[in-house]
């Protein structure tokens, strides 16, 4: 027998453990997997070297159609392949007009079927505008429903009220799918950024002061309590504090459907370094001080988070540049870095075993969305997967995103990314990529 690849002498990261294997790769899917593959076919050597399941960006904002410039499929794509990712899911925000519908669902598809490097799936908005329109959503393919509990940005995606929650959580219960939050209270936050408003409170420590832990807490808890009596799938995105992680935790334990995310900037950042680097690291949630980051890592250390995603959400320099702090764009440029912060700050840095790294980017999200050919090293899958220098210390100087503001430029991490591929083909390898590779849109359960 002949493989396509072969991938011979790297440590790969099963869900069964960390093993020495080889894997043989044929039509794109992995075939085989064996501690001594005989067969012939071309190789790749990966002796020294570990291989993961490529990463699955759950949380990324593309922006595309209609904010191209401010980040697209063709940069957003080239660097999550070169953070070792070989899928995501874009968010209905902050493309124009964002995906509310069916039109502007196929608009989306479109883009990415003729520019995305790695495979996709689109989420569908949930708004008060669109309530009626998350059965077509469904039928389009969407992976789930994302909905703000506070002002996402932009006014074209409002947020929804308790009433538009709910009627969204029971929707998607019917159509078995899934709802994400962002959950920051509208009204507490609302409050306090006009309390720091009419006291003329600009700076980074006024913006943070606006939104604090609590905001997240009370959304959290409104978030899990419709959920848990409609009996409707939630996901809380980029939970910011180990007191919002423990709380959905403990949902979970009494039977509530919740599946709960980080992201990679709440893990590797504080608002210290917001205060040194300012507009880079506007976010929201913020970024929380040291203590809080601290009970964050223990909850992940402890298992208790399922997913950790990038929320990469860049914006052109103009929108990154202002004497006040609230007038900036809120999102973090993140989408190459999160297997790098997972490897140096979790693995080498708090002991997160190998297989947590892989679960949290790449197994879990792929289980809880429906994506029955990803997220693993295992034969009947498809040939994703991350080679990965684990020793390998370095600054990290390249980046492929659309703006060059990075708030992870010059970062020392551990764990070097070699090279990705996505069903068996290399798209990414040593600051080059395949741009004959097109990625595929998926759907969940398949
Ligand atoms: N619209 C958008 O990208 N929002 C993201 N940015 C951010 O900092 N938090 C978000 O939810
Ligand atoms: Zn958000
Ligand atoms: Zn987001």
């Amino acid at each position: 027998m002949s493989f396509d690849l072969i991938v011979r002498g790297g440590t790969l990261v099963t869900p069964e453990g960390v093993r020495r294997a080889d894997l043989g790769i044929s039509g794109g899917q992995i075939v085989e997997l064996s501690e001594e593959l005989t067969a012939g076919g071309p190789e790749v050597d990966a002796t020294g070297l570990h291989v993961l399941p490529g990463v699955l960006d759950a949380h990324v904002h593309l922006n595309e159609p209609g904010r191209t410039h401010w980040e697209g499929f063709e940069t957003g794509t080239r660097a999550l392949a070169a953070g070792g990712a070989t899928s995501f899911f874009d968010m209905p925000l902050n493309s124009s007009p964002p995906v509310l519908d069916r039109a502007t669902f196929e608009a989306k598809r479109e883009r990415g079927e003729q520019k995305s490097l790695i495979d996709f799936g689109l989420w569908g908005g949930l708004t008060p505008l669109n309530l009626d329109r998350l059965d077509e959503l469904a039928d389009c393919g969407v992976i789930g429903f994302k909905a703000f509990m506070s002002h996402s940005g932009l006014d074209e995606f409002p947020a929804v009220d308790d009433t538009a929650l709910y009627e969204g959580l029971k929707t998607a219960a019917r159509l078995n799918l899934v709802v994400a939050t962002h959950a920051e209270s509208d009204n507490l936050t609302r409050h306090f950024t006009e309390q720091a408003r009419t006291g003329g409170g600009h700076s980074v420590r006024d913006y943070l002061g606006t939104r604090p832990v609590v905001a997240e807490l009370e959304a959290v808890q409104r978030a899990l309590l419709y959920a848990g009596e409609l009996g409707a799938r939630l996901h809380l995105v980029h939970l910011s504090s180990g007191a919002a992680v423990a709380m959905a935790f403990e949902a979970r334990q009494r039977g509530v459907d919740v599946s709960i995310e980080t992201c990679a900037h709440y893990l590797h950042f504080t608002d210290e370094d917001v205060e040194k680097m300012g507009a880079l690291l506007k976010c929201a949630p913020p970024l929380r001080s040291q203590a809080v980051q601290h009970h964050l890592w223990d909850e992940l250390l402890a298992g208790h988070v399922d997913i950790v995603g990038s929320d990469h959400s860049p914006a052109p320099p103009d929108r990154k540049t202002s004497e006040n702090f609230f007038a900036l764009w809120g999102g973090i440029s993140g989408a190459q870095s999160t297997l790098n912060v997972l490897l140096s700050g979790g693995h080498h840095g708090r002991g997160l075993p190998l297989e947590a790294v892989a679960a949290l980017s790449a197994l879990n999200p792929a289980r809880r969305f429906g994506m029955q050919r990803k997220g693993a090293l295992a034969t009947g899958l498809d040939a994703d997967f991350v080679v990965v220098d684990l020793g390998h210390e370095f600054e990290l100087t390249e980046l492929y995103d659309r703006w060059k503001q990075n708030p992870y430029l010059g970062v020392h991490f551990k764990g070097l990314v070699q090279a990705t591929y996505s069903r068996g083909r290399k798209v990414y390898g040593q600051g080059q990529f395949d741009d004959s590779v097109r990625g595929q849109l998926l759907r969940p359960g398949r």
